[in-house]
């Protein structure tokens, strides 16, 4: 109840009329539902009796059971309108607040979660959340104040009947789904659990379906899927039984009462303390009570599935996205970046699980500066470009833009000022167009065509259709280097004043590659550049070349790049 109120509360705080119409909606249904069996009841009996012995009023009862009738299908259809619309409303609401956390989170935060998995906390999860206030929160609600009712109405017609009804009401709607709901707590995290698990190995089946199969993988995954699969079964069944279980005692408490309630009306009649027609009335009246009761059985049957679900879904939730600011973070003013400057590093450590990667490293690039900055695999030059963008946390040290210390730097203004291009940069499924405006939305064609051919990929958007060619999914109509170059092409297009570029010419021949290297030169125009690579840069391209070696950068050479060159010296098309 805790973690489904924590996750619910800003939304039902800012819905309050809504929520409470909804519960007041369901109330209005059992007490029509219930009034329409008491005015039956006691309408049919005493028309039967007056059919032997006295003279009995027909008009009000049967306008009585028209109006209740009438009354609660309408009230029905407007509780489930109502009831819908809250779950539904909450979902959405959950879901793209989790959603908007996820997207805040730093790529090393992501990385402790896999993908399937966090589809799943944002599907099934979530989804799985509905039973709590459908099944749970309003037959609760309505249980308890008309089950009171109705007991009092009892009372006052026969004391011991009212205690009677209101005690069985209380087991039936209070500690019975307690005690079912406790003991399948175990079943419902297992469900959620084994949910999220064939979610995640489906997904990482079909993303590694090619290399699953050429290493004859598939057995392995299938056999894996099939165990998730029977866990998921068995925990269902679990589930399930112990519901029905549930179920059964109520069904039985429920005869009980009947008989008894029978039992003590018909000694009430025997003595001439209450009137044939006003009891059976009550006794039906009782009975559709039960109606309220099935659905709390559901529900308790459900919790510990729900308890599960808002559990994974907080934890995604609750902890401090990197880049969620704080409240201490919105209460420091953010400092703004001029349009130019000076990048300079100073003594930044980075550390990985307590490993230092980057260890009191160095650099000064002036405004305009290329430089290059190769080292064997690993040694952490992706960690570096990661520290610049304040995605990666430094231990110590300081990195400046202008002389502003770029943590106090807000994530948008510190995006609109450095691109980067990461070493799996995506492309998104949709058009070569939407896939370059999302550096420049109010790019003109022509600025786009002028990327493409900047990046020698021109040709090939004409021959599959232009700007409004379609790339499918993560760009599978393209081929590697074709991807790489369509995203090289949207950091062409970014205004940002500084470009990072991690392994720009990966999948490249070296041709193309070289040809982008020199082009370069023209398209950065007065822009700083750091480059990460493995491959050898043309003579002139970048001003000086670094090596990154035992977490420091060694300086290896100073070059004489060719400054704002008027022409490339390759034709691209
Ligand atoms: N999220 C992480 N958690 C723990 N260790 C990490 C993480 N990311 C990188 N590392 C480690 O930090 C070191 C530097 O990684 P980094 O990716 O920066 O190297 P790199 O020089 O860019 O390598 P490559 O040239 O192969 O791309 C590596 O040893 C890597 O295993």
């Amino acid at each position: 109840m805790k973690l489904w109120w924590q996750l619910a509360e800003p939304w039902i705080k800012q819905h309050w009329r809504l929520s409470l119409l909804a519960l007041f909606l369901a109330l209005s249904t059992v007490f029509a539902g219930v009034g329409l069996l008491t005015v039956s009841g006691w309408f049919l009996t005493g028309a039967f009796l007056a059919g032997s012995a006295q003279a009995f009023n027909l008009f009000l009862p049967s306008a009585l059971v028209r109006g209740m009738s009438m009354w609660r299908i309408a009230s029905r259809y407007a509780e489930r309108v109502c009831g819908h619309m809250v779950t539904l409303d909450l979902q959405a609401e959950i879901r793209t607040g989790s959603f908007a956390r996820l997207a805040a989170f730093k790529p090393a935060q992501l990385a402790q979660y896999r993908d399937g998995d966090l589809l799943a906390r944002l599907i099934n999860d979530i989804e799985r959340l509905d039973t709590f206030f459908l099944l749970i929160i309003t037959p609760v609600f309505t249980a308890v104040i008309a089950g009171a009712f109705f007991s009092l109405l009892m009372g006052t017609a026969l004391p011991m009947v009212g205690w009677i009804l209101l005690l069985v009401l209380c087991l039936a709607s209070g500690v019975l789904p307690y005690l079912l709901a406790r003991q399948t707590a175990k079943a419902g995290l297992d469900v959620q659990a084994a949910n999220a698990e064939l979610r995640a190995l489906a997904h990482e089946a079909i993303a590694a379906h090619t290399d699953l199969l050429v290493f004859g993988m598939t057995p392995m995954v299938q056999e894996q899927f099939d165990q998730a699969g029977l866990r998921l079964a068995k925990a269902q069944q679990r589930l399930t039984q112990a519901g029905s279980f549930g179920t059964l005692v109520q069904q039985l408490l429920m005869g009980a009462l009947v008989l008894a309630l029978l039992w003590l009306g018909a000694n009430a009649q025997a003595q001439q303390e209450l009137s044939a027609p006003v009891w059976v009335g009550l006794l039906l009246g009782a009975m559709g009570l039960f109606e309220i009761l099935s659905p709390i059985m559901r529900g308790a049957a459900g919790l510990g599935a729900v308890q599960a679900a808002a559990r994974r879904i907080q934890d995604i939730t609750a902890g401090t996205a990197a880049n969620t600011p704080t409240e201490t973070d919105k209460a420091l003013p953010t400092a703004m970046l001029p349009a130019t400057g000076t990048l300079q590093l100073q003594d930044i450590c980075v550390a990985y699980d307590n490993k230092p990667v980057l260890n009191g490293l160095d650099l000064y690039v002036d405004h305009g500066q290329r430089i290059a900055i190769r080292g064997l695999s690993g040694t952490g030059k992706t960690t570096l470009l990661m520290a610049i963008m304040q995605i990666q946390p430094l231990s110590s040290g300081t990195i400046t833009y202008g002389g502003v210390n770029l943590s106090t730097v807000s994530s948008p203004v510190l995006y609109r000022h450095m691109a980067l291009l990461s070493q799996h940069s995506p492309v998104f499924m949709g058009t070569i167009a939407h896939n370059l405006r999302l550096a420049d939305p109010e790019a003109p064609d022509e600025r786009l065509w002028e990327v493409l051919k900047q990046v020698h990929l021109a040709a090939h958007v004409e021959q599959i259709g232009g700007l409004d060619a379609w790339v499918g999914e993560g760009g599978n109509t393209l081929s590697t280097g074709q991807i790489r170059r369509l995203c090289l092409a949207r950091v062409l297009l970014s205004k940002a004043s500084v470009w990072l570029l991690d392994e720009p010419t990966a999948g490249l021949d070296k041709a193309t590659a070289d040809a982008w290297f020199t082009n370069l030169q023209q398209v950065a125009k007065d822009r700083t550049v750091l480059i990460v690579t493995h491959a050898d840069v043309p003579e002139g391209v970048v001003d000086a070349s670094y090596i990154l070696t035992d977490g420091r950068l060694q300086f290896q050479a100073q070059q004489k790049a060719q400054k704002n060159v008027e022409k490339n010296t390759e034709e691209w098309v």
